[in-house]
């Protein structure tokens, strides 16, 4: 039978567009989100309190429960042997592929890196150390994602992290998938955890008799995994909100349709995506409507997909290209591409909110989901209005310097001392007062 998407398409003249545009925001918001889970976050809540309380013995209950995987606590970490052996497996030509990967996104972390950029030299400064041990979550329910760990893990190793500890599921034959194995191996990541989802997290932030806490958890995830990361966060820090995936297309009569519609299956394909196309050409959204309804048929996942563009997805019919930026400003798009022909750049320039822009008809998001640099970890839920995509820069912190020479002190000690009377905090005062009377 004929596939009709005409109903995710809508238009600034139709009577009932306020009403679409609102539901369509909303749909996607952050807000509604966390209303809508308030239940999956209550349980994520015990299951954390639970590993809090009772460590490995908890993480084995819920590993039982959730993944259908029974393992004694020795059996969570994932032999060396087994890295290596996944390792040998990889054939020559992904292994190739993978190492062109993380090559680009070496250079590119290393190029934007600002922890080797300290300045205390001065009166006042600041030093940036690497974080110690952090943990990443690598998907692995509905879809392993050996991407993802090039995505995390080499930012992180870019920043000089000591110990990166990998968590995903045991969703392949009670184990991890074996590319994210070799993977591993390849980047000399030994200390991996056949366990996932909140009990997982909740390992990394308590820590347990047989996993270390870590200072920083990273990655993404599902609602649980992502429910569990707010739960632990102050235990350690945490990236953003990398949750269901989704793109925002800006495009104009020039874009090549079959390319718009190819990018917004990619996102849909991700089960759950959402795809959405915003333009002021009702002419291009005609012709998207049927190249999507032609293609997404020939997927591997089309029926995931085809559920993806009518469940999230939208085809949007705005007045003008002013009217298309101001709406893709307030979705804050994880990704957000530009098919403007010679214009896209000048479009991309007044884009303030999203996760990653991908400008002109030969940036794909694909390019970024696996190969150009950039993380493709990035804000999801219309949160890249306050988040950002990860980077090696999430991966130290900072402290700040105070280096005061007796003149500098002096110079300004009536005036440091006043503020400190004027909160009423004498000993402070009396901390700088003591310092003029040698
Ligand atoms: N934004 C990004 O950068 C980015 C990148 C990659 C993936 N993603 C997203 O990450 C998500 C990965 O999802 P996934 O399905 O692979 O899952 P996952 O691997 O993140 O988590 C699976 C785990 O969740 C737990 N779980 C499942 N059902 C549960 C239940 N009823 N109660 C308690 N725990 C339960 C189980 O322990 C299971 O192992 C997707 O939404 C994907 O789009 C986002
Ligand atoms: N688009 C996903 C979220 O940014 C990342 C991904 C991994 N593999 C393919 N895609
Ligand atoms: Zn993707």
């Amino acid at each position: 039978m004929a596939i009709d998407l005409s109903d995710i398409v809508f238009s600034y003249a139709d009577a009932d567009f306020q009403a679409r545009f609102d539901s369509l925001m909303s749909e996607h918001s952050m807000s509604a989100f966390l209303r809508e889970k308030a239940g999956i976050a209550a349980g994520v809540r015990d299951i954390v309190a639970a590993v809090a309380r009772r460590g490995d013995a908890a993480v084995a209950e819920f590993t039982a429960k959730f993944d259908g995987v029974e393992m004694t606590p020795q059996q969570f970490r994932v032999p060396e042997e087994e890295l290596e052996k996944a390792y040998d497996e990889l054939s020559p030509e992904l292994l190739d592929n993978l190492r062109g990967a993380i090559g680009n996104v070496g250079e590119y972390q290393k190029a934007i890196f600002i922890g080797n950029r300290s300045e205390d030299s001065g009166r006042v400064g600041i030093r940036y150390r690497p974080l110690k041990r952090v943990g990443l979550c690598i998907p692995g329910a509905s879809a392993p994602l050996p991407s993802t760990v090039i995505m995390t893990a080499v930012p992180a190793i870019v920043a000089g992290v000591e110990d990166i500890v990998v968590i995903s599921p045991p969703r392949f034959n009670n184990s991890i998938n074996p590319v994210i194995l070799g993977l591993c191996h390849e980047l000399g990541i030994t200390e991996v955890y056949r366990i996932g989802g909140a009990q997982a997290v909740a390992a990394l932030g308590w820590g347990t008799e047989t996993i270390k806490p870590v200072d920083k958890i990273v990655g993404p995830g599902n609602d649980y995994v992502q429910l569990a990361k707010k739960e632990v966060f102050g235990l350690c820090d945490m990236d953003s909100f990398a949750g269901p995936s989704d793109v925002l297309i800006v495009a104009d009569d020039s874009a090549n349709a079959a390319w718009t519609a190819a990018d917004m299956l990619s996102q849909a394909e991700h089960y759950p995506g959402a795809a959405i196309l915003v333009t002021p050409s009702s002419g291009l959204a005609a012709k998207v409507q049927s190249e999507l309804e032609r293609q997404v048929g020939q997927l591997d996942r089309s029926k995931e997909t085809l559920e993806c563009l009518r469940t999230y997805s939208a085809v949007v019919v705005m007045k003008d290209m002013d009217a298309a930026v101001g709406f893709a400003n307030h979705f804050a798009a994880e990704h957000l591409e530009v098919q403007c022909g010679v214009n896209s750049r000048a479009v991309a320039e007044r884009i303030d909110n999203a996760g990653a822009i991908f400008i002109g008809d030969y940036s794909p998001v694909a390019v970024g989901d696996y190969w150009a640099g950039p993380s493709h970890t990035l804000p999801t839920r219309q949160s890249s209005r306050y988040f950002s995509a990860v980077t090696s820069n999430d991966f130290v912190k900072s402290s700040s310097i105070i280096e005061y020479s007796k003149e500098q002190l002096l110079a300004d000690a009536d005036r440091i001392a006043m503020l400190a009377m004027t909160e009423g905090l004498d000993a402070h005062a009396k901390s700088i007062k003591i310092r003029q009377q040698q």
